[in-house]
């Protein structure tokens, strides 16, 4: 049975992207079933409909007083999701979202986990910025499966490389999202196989 992908997106979703291109690429026996964003304008509501694949914004806005992560548990049940995809989510995924895919929620961190470089405020240009502020020689990627504290679960792979000696935010930010699109397919290569 080919497995459901569903996605959880707050910007472009480019690891949404770099699995559907490996999907489509027959790299991935999978399906993207479905991509839900926090965010009205993310650029991954784009993609998905380029793609044709269902999307949803649901947010405190747009669904005030409700529980926004149960509405989203709900959703990706409904769609019969394998594994819950995090491409960029900036939102704690909360207990009863945890509880409706143990084991199946998978987030890509682009820093070396465990580390200072994850944690509360430790996402996008800001986990660059303290890297080379703080001199760091090596960085990378990391995928692992998300549990109740962020970015402290068990860790499924890493990729690592090189700070050069002139590397800025940008070049940085870059490279490493290079590097998260082969470490995204390959570590989703080593789930499909184990399941
Ligand atoms: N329960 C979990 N939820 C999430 C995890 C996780 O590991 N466990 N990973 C994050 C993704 N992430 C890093 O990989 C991350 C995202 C956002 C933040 C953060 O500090 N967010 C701010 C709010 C930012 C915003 O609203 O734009 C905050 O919480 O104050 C840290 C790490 C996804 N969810
Ligand atoms: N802590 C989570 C985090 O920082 N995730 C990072 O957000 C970026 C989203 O980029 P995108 O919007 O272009 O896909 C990705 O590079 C991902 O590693």
């Amino acid at each position: 049975m080919i497995k459901k992908i569903g996605i959880l997106a707050s910007y472009n979703g480019s690891g949404f992207e770099t699995i559907q291109k490996a999907i489509i690429e027959k790299k991935l026996n999978a399906k993207v079933v479905v991509v839900i964003t926090n965010n009205t304008n993310a650029g991954v509501l784009e993609k998905a409909e380029s793609y044709d694949i269902p999307y949803f914004i649901i947010n405190d806005k747009r669904y005030p007083g409700q529980n926004i992560d149960d509405k989203i548990a709900r959703l990706l049940l409904e769609f019969g999701c394998d594994y819950i995809f995090l491409s960029g989510y900036m939102k704690k995924i909360e207990s009863n979202l945890l509880s409706a895919f143990p084991n199946k929620i998978i987030n890509t961190h682009p820093a070396l986990l465990p580390s200072i470089y994850g944690g509360i405020g430790m996402y996008g240009r800001f986990v660059h910025e303290a890297v080379i502020k703080n001199g760091e020689k090596i960085s990378g990627v990391t995928i692992h499966y998300v549990d109740e504290v962020y970015d402290e679960g068990e860790i499924i792979l890493t990729k690592e490389l090189e700070l050069t000696n002139d590397e800025t935010v940008d070049s940085l930010e870059n490279r490493i999202k290079e590097l998260e699109s082969v470490a995204i397919v390959e570590a989703f290569e080593k789930l499909l196989a184990k399941s």
